[in-house]
């Protein structure tokens, strides 16, 4: 990767080539564990240098389209060694970059390497079907292609993972991809791109293009040579990349929000469910869009639950992501930071019950680090009920029956996952009839994705198109349909 060590400072990855902007301005990016630290610099683009990614990117799908799937396989086989032989140094980058503890940031890494395996042998599948003709000396058939370019713009809280689960289908389908990364996590991106460069992609094939939300974002969104653009982060960004692509004719899908429930019912192992709460809720410093922020407890057992959950939670160990000890890391960002305290406070206006943490947690090297956080006596009008806060805050509520339960963890406008701990049949069965989500889990935390199955959600959290497994060709692809005569 062609860095200027002196300042460590990361380039854009155009047509084959690392290269400065032409704006010739840089962008710091600082651990938040240590905000004095800058991990690296990266390209302050400018439209320019995103035209230049697009046209090459234009370019070169036509050549890399031509390939069999088998070929494009096997350019993404060898990303994976390449991620997979740097996986400690990308984990600790992320770790540095944005937080997350060392353990989690190489978990990460290493589904990186599973997703660009898995996509690597969909190379080798179908890719349409054969439908019987009303005219027999006729052979009808259905064929996916490719869409073209790609634009892929990315959030900071899974660095290695959600661009390669968008970028990987893209390519194995026969797109080109330009990516615009997170500014607070560009430096893994750029590391990720070195995989590609390092496996001997095809000049053009896969670029990245760092640089500001308002102007390479905006451009991706806005330029008709990208016939489509995915993207995960918040709502106000997704429904905006939304509406242009839209008014210019293109494709989008758009993975946003949560504010995902977990029920507690009477009949459940209260174990379990104290485990997932706090894993689901807090792991990754709460900035997941499938955590747990919302944990709606039967009356019956609500007492005993919030004890065994005081219990656990008074031990997590707060500190920076790289020692050990850590069991959760700072804030990603200042700003996060800030907007999680501010929560806390509207949440304590509100008249919610603040029943541990709340407070920021005062570190020599000025980290963003917030306690552990609950709230107790919650109502589903208060804020704290109903937006995403992206921090480690878990808000307690109370209900007398399950169907209660269901109905509250449906009245937000999020629908991205639920979870119910129970072991009545009943219950579980109308949970998973009646639960608004796309990601419906039954005695297990509301985080965890797996690679090969559909991922997104209903109402706000999703564009309605789904992502990761073999949901990942429908939007990737368009369908000719072909009649073939002799
Ligand atoms: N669903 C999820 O997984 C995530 C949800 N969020 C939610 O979003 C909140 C804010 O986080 P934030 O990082 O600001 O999220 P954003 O949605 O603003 O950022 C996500 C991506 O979009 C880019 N972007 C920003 N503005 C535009 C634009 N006008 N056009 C096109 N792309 C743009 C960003 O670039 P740049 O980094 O340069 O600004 C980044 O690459 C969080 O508190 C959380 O609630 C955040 C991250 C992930
Ligand atoms: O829970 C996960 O593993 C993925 C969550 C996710 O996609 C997100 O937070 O953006």
């Amino acid at each position: 990767m062609k860095t200027t060590t002196e300042t460590n400072t990361f380039l854009n990855y155009i047509n084959g080539k690392w290269s400065a902007s032409d704006s010739r301005e840089v962008i710091e990016s600082t651990n938040p564990a240590n905000p004095s630290e800058i991990v690296g610099s990266v390209q302050n683009s400018s439209a320019q240098d995103l035209d230049l990614a697009v046209q090459a990117a234009s370019e070169a799908q036509k050549k890399w389209k031509k390939l069999s799937g088998a070929e494009r396989g096997n350019y993404l086989f060898k990303v994976a060694d390449k991620l997979e032989a740097n996986i400690d140094d990308i984990a600790e980058t992320m770790t540095r970059e944005m937080g997350k503890t060392l353990p989690e940031a190489k978990g990460e890494t290493a589904r990186g390497v599973a997703i660009l395996r898995y996509y690597a042998g969909e190379g080798m599948r179908k890719e349409g079907d054969v439908i019987p003709s009303t005219d027999s000396s006729a052979l009808m058939f259905s064929k996916r292609v490719p869409l073209g370019v790609v634009g892929v713009i990315t959030p900071w809280n899974f660095p290695v993972a959600i661009p390669l689960w968008k970028s990987a289908p893209a390519l194995i389908y026969g797109n080109s991809v330009v990516l615009k990364p997170a500014t607070e996590a560009a430096v893994t991106a750029a590391k990720v791109m070195d995989c590609f460069d390092q496996a001997g992609f095809p000049e053009g094939v896969i670029n990245l293009v760092t640089g500001k939300g308002s102007v390479i974002g905006q451009g991706l969104a806005e330029n008709k040579q990208v016939t489509a653009v995915t993207f995960t982060g918040s709502n106000a960004t997704g429904n905006h990349i939304g509406k242009t692509v839209a008014a210019r004719g293109g494709k989008y899908q758009l993975e946003m929000g949560g504010k995902n429930p977990i029920i507690v019912a009477e009949d459940c192992d209260l174990d379990l469910a104290v485990d997932a709460a706090i894993s689901g809720g807090l792991k990754s410093t709460g900035q997941k869009c499938t955590c747990s922020s919302r944990v709606i407890v039967q009356k019956g057992v609500y007492e005993k639950f919030k004890q065994k959950l005081l219990a656990k939670v008074e031990a997590i160990s707060v500190g920076d992501g790289l020692k050990e000890t850590s069991w959760m890391g700072p804030c990603a960002t200042k700003g996060q930071f800030e907007t999680v305290k501010n929560y806390i406070e509207v949440g304590q206006k509100e008249g919610a019950e603040l029943l541990f943490g709340g407070e920021p947690i005062s570190d020599e090297n000025g980290g963003y680090y917030i306690e552990p956080t609950i709230f107790d006596k919650v109502s589903s009008s208060m804020t704290i009920a109903q937006e995403e806060i992206f921090g480690p805050v878990l808000a307690l509520m109370e209900v007398e029956t399950i169907e209660e339960a269901i109905e509250l963890a449906n009245d937000v406008e999020f629908g991205l996952s639920a979870s119910i701990f129970s072991k009545n049949i009943d219950h579980i069965l109308s949970f998973i009839d009646d639960i608004e989500a796309g990601l419906v889990r039954i005695n297990s935390e509301t985080a965890g994705v797996e690679l090969q199955a559909p991922f997104g959600g209903m109402k706000a959290s999703s564009s309605y198109s789904r992502e990761q497994g073999e949901a990942a060709k429908e939007f990737f692809t368009t369908m000719k349909t072909v009649f073939l005569k002799g």
